[in-house]
């Protein structure tokens, strides 16, 4: 299943359609091209009409890949925030709070990838752990440093997974031995950066418009950045409209007292951003845990994307962001890992205390209406199945501002997707052997993906395909 050639799937499949809704059906032959974009899709296909279906789409040769009962074909995990320096510190510090976290246990460890052979060493190993968890597109923090950041790109595009990556800029309140030199300092290496990541081949499209590989410009929160240097990131976004930005907003009750310190010129946190021009339609903002109504509302106007990071949230103890009430609002949302401030590179994990947040924010305000079904209210409502679906892929895609690529099986999209295996949850011979899903009989889709969300883990993943190319999961075997 390595292989670039023109390969049509018959399998099972489950794809986000809306944010309250997924479509499954038992029998789909999908249709992928040697540059690995989905050419066409037929559902209820039964197995005595595959031929015909061939012929008829033009394509009586194709490879066809038939699937087992018990898996599914999704779209991959789409990850809108992580941290890829921060890995090795995953599972430790959790006894403080954001602003002694980063000074006691993130900036020390970021510190260390000034050396680009340690970050050459450590980077190999983190994006593969984010392709084994599912994750398609990742999008990635890097350190300060052009070269080790340089190094993370060259990763990522080697290894073939879709991802947008930033340098941090960072030029005060930080600590002396992990700061940058000036405000230009910082820039000059943001515009090297960008040049290198925009020299990488497309991948296996070979279309420049579809590149694996995107810069973002990372101011890493309002914080660590002087007026200076925002404004001459402002200049850096206006000349180019297309490159990414992502930063952090809103995460902590000390942290947001502390922006207001130092911007008292600015309404609120999300003002920040906006005075300098970096909030538009392919903005990424971190945790958003504390928005206030006129923030939400400047960032629904502005169409940028909220990246929830919800395991994070609890392990800092930042808080419960209203996710409910944003998507009511109309806010684009997807969901983040945060490594190392979340404990998992899962998106799995992200989904499960994405359900557990948006539970404990509606009985604490609407006890009664927890679990309520008034279509397309989501304010003070658990998010359901196909909402944490939807935000993990289309969404995330959403938020990327790359969902016309990926996020979704359709034809013209990449084929971005998961071949995902529920069977056999016993954990004995044979099967997955994850000892925490009981296995599925495999025709009811519904059941097969809230077992995969709720119990699963990189063994029930045994494909990740990128532009059509394996990349990943527990039946790749890397040519390394
Ligand atoms: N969670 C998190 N928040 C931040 N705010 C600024 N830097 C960071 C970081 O590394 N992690």
């Amino acid at each position: 299943m390595s292989s670039t050639s023109a390969t049509v799937y018959y399998s099972a499949l489950v794809n986000p359609t809306t944010l309250a809704s997924y479509e499954t059906h038992l029998k789909s032959l999908i249709a992928v091209s040697s540059q690995g974009n989905i050419d066409w899709i037929v559902h209820d296909v039964d197995s005595s009409l595959i031929q015909q279906v061939l012929l008829r789409n033009g394509c009586p040769d194709a490879q066809v890949v038939d699937l087992h009962e018990g898996q599914f074909i999704m779209p991959g995990f789409i990850d809108t925030h992580t941290h890829a320096p921060q890995v090795p510190n995953l599972g430790t510090g959790y006894q403080y709070e954001l602003l002694d976290w980063l000074e006691k246990f993130t900036f020390p460890l970021e510190a260390k990838f000034k050396d680009v052979e340690f970050a050459k060493a450590i980077y190999p190993s983190v994006v593969k752990r984010f392709i084994a968890s599912g994750t398609t597109t990742c999008c990635y923090y890097g350190s300060l440093h052009l070269d080790s950041s340089k190094a993370l790109a060259d990763t990522a595009h080697s290894l073939g997974q879709r991802a947008l990556i930033g340098k941090c800029n960072m030029d005060r309140h930080c600590p002396s031995y992990y700061i940058e030199d000036s405000a230009d300092a910082s820039v000059k290496d943001t515009h090297a950066f960008i040049a290198h990541v925009r020299s990488l081949s497309p991948g296996p499209s070979n279309n420049p418009n579809n590149p694996l590989i995107y810069p973002v410009l990372t101011p890493r929160f309002a914080i660590s950045c002087t007026r200076n240097l925002l404004e001459a990131l402002q200049v850096v976004a206006t000349s180019d409209p297309h490159l990414h930005i992502q930063t952090h907003i809103s995460e902590n009750v000390k942290e947001i007292q502390f922006t207001k310190e130092l911007y008292p010129e600015c309404e609120h946190y999300a003002g920040v951003y906006d005075r300098y021009g970096l909030l538009r339609n392919n903005t990424i903002l971190a945790h958003a845990v504390h928005l206030n109504d006129k923030e939400i509302e400047l960032v629904a106007k502005r169409k940028a994307g909220v990246s929830h990071c919800p395991t994070s949230n609890f392990n800092l103890r930042s808080g419960m962001a209203q996710i409910g009430k944003y998507l009511d609002r109309g806010v684009k949302v997807g969901l983040g890992t945060d490594v190392s401030g979340g404990f998992s590179s899962s998106m799995l994990v992200a989904m499960r205390n994405a359900s557990i947040a948006s539970t404990v924010v509606a009985l604490q305000n609407d006890p009664a209406g927890a679990s309520g079904n008034e279509e397309g209210k989501f304010s003070n409502r658990q998010l359901p199945l196909a909402t944490l679906f939807y935000l993990a892929t289309k969404g995330g895609a959403e938020v990327c501002a790359l969902d016309h690529q990926t996020g979704s099986l359709e034809p013209g999209k990449s084929f971005d997707a998961l071949i995902v295996d529920v069977r056999d949850g016993a954990g004995t011979s044979g099967g997955t052997r994850n000892p925490t899903l009981w296995g599925s009989s495999g025709s009811i889709l519904d059941d097969m993906l809230g077992q995969f969300v709720f119990c699963g883990d990189d063994r029930n993943i045994s494909a990740v395909f990128v532009q059509g190319k394996q990349v990943g999961g527990t039946s790749y075997t890397s040519k390394e």
